[in-house]
């Protein structure tokens, strides 16, 4: 070990965009990393990415820090026993949206559960492979550690590093409970936003052609690849069914209460519309804080080279650091307006440094 908790050398096994997201953050922390894939165009381009060496044949000279096994949840106990059997690494973990049932599996396999350290971090997106891998995608984002009791304290501290060492949160959870959260928070979300961009395949051009941003916004992860979703679904069915199904009552109640159409009726949707509010507002912000702490100054930005770069040095002058950016596009003008999410105290000031130098910022 480098110091404490930090690997020197890792193994990454399965250079999709998780593993060599991972490898990229480690790369840039200067840590040794030996990519593996079962396929070899995943690998190579991987490799070319810069985020590590190919893992020679068979077994490394001497074991790494640690392993990741960032291959899909059906696949982490067999890989985890193969890299055991390999003796790749001194400790290992997995990255798969599930828990429960990989390690069971793992168990009932005979793997070497005092080394494995089961984690996910809650970070992705709805691209697959190494071409959408970054090295930044973990940053402020919660990493969950399931350690089992059997599992060593050396063990743990390198798969605790690796979290931090990827800009990441830890956050030690029991297997059963991070299961029923995800359910909640990722995985029934994920189907929902399924069922919605489903409706959109009868849809004519001119339904189609209204598309703004909030049925991109409700849809973007259902262009997910769905061999990975239905995998991750079906190891985790029941706590996902029953949000889908809390989900599917609410949604009935507001249909039939829409098809009614008293003023009594819409005050009940109005409810659900409320409760919407309510529970939106308590997702964490960046850092887990609140994020309904941060004020968003939005300037209005022409679509030119250099705007934002202006922009973020105009910020860096007033000496505001900017917690979050989005950008919404006029569409079919070459406008936009840019909302950047700053401590309140600094909102008055990056304003007037902005106005000052040309940009127009309302309110
Ligand atoms: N996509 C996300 O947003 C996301 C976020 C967090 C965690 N995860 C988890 O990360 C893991 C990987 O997901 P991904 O999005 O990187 O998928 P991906 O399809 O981009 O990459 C998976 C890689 O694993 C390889 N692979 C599959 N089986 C293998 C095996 N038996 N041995 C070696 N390599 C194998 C594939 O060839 C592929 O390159 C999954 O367990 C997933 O649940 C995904
Ligand atoms: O941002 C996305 O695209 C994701 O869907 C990422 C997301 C999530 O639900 O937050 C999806 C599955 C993972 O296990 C972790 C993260």
């Amino acid at each position: 070990m480098a110091e404490e908790g930090i690997a020197r050398r890792v193994v990454v096994v399965g250079t999709g965009l998780i593993g060599t997201s991972i490898a990229l953050a480690l790369r840039e922390r200067g840590t040794e990393v030996l990519l593996t894939d079962r396929d070899a165009a995943a690998l190579r381009m991987a490799v070319e990415l810069g985020a590590g060496d190919a893992l020679p044949e068979g077994a490394t000279a001497e074991p790494a820090d640690l392993a990741v096994l960032a291959v899909p949840p059906a696949a982490v106990a067999v890989t985890l026993l193969d890299a055991q059997k390999r003796g790749l690494a001194t400790a290992y973990t997995d990255v798969a949206s599930v828990k429960a049932v990989p390690l069971a599996q793992a168990a009932e396999l005979g793997c070497d559960l005092t080394t494995f350290v089961a984690g996910h971090p809650l970070a992705g997106s709805e691209r697959s492979g190494p071409a959408a891998a970054r090295p930044d995608l973990f940053l402020g984002r919660p990493w969950a550690l399931c350690p089992t009791p059997d599992a060593a304290p050396e063990a743990v501290a390198t798969v605790t590093g690796l979290a931090r060492a990827c800009g990441a949160e830890p956050v030690v959870v029991e297997p059963g409970e991070h299961d029923r959260a995800v359910a909640l928070v990722s995985h029934a979300p994920h189907v929902v936003s399924a069922a919605v961009a489903a409706r959109l395949t009868g849809a004519d051009d001119v339904a189609l052609g209204l598309s703004g941003q909030g049925v991109r916004d409700v849809t973007r992860i259902a262009a997910s690849d769905p061999r990975l979703w239905i995998g991750i679904l079906s190891a985790n069915s029941e706590p996902v069914a029953d949000v889908l199904e809390a989900v599917a009552t609410d949604l009935a109640v507001a249909a039939s209460l829409l098809r009614d159409g008293s003023e009594e009726a819409a005050a009940h949707v109005a409810d659900l519309l409320l409760r919407g509010n309510a529970g939106r507002s308590r997702i964490p912000g960046k850092h887990g804080g609140d994020q309904s702490a941060y004020a968003v100054v939005p300037v209005v930005i022409p679509d030119r080279p250099g705007e934002l770069a202006m922009i973020f040095q105009a910020a860096g002058i007033a000496g505001v650091n900017i917690e979050d950016v989005t950008i919404e596009h006029s569409p079919g003008r070459p406008l936009g307006v840019l909302e950047l999410s700053v401590e309140p105290e600094a909102a008055e000031r990056l304003a007037a440094e902005l106005r000052a130098r040309g940009w127009s910022v309302p309110g």
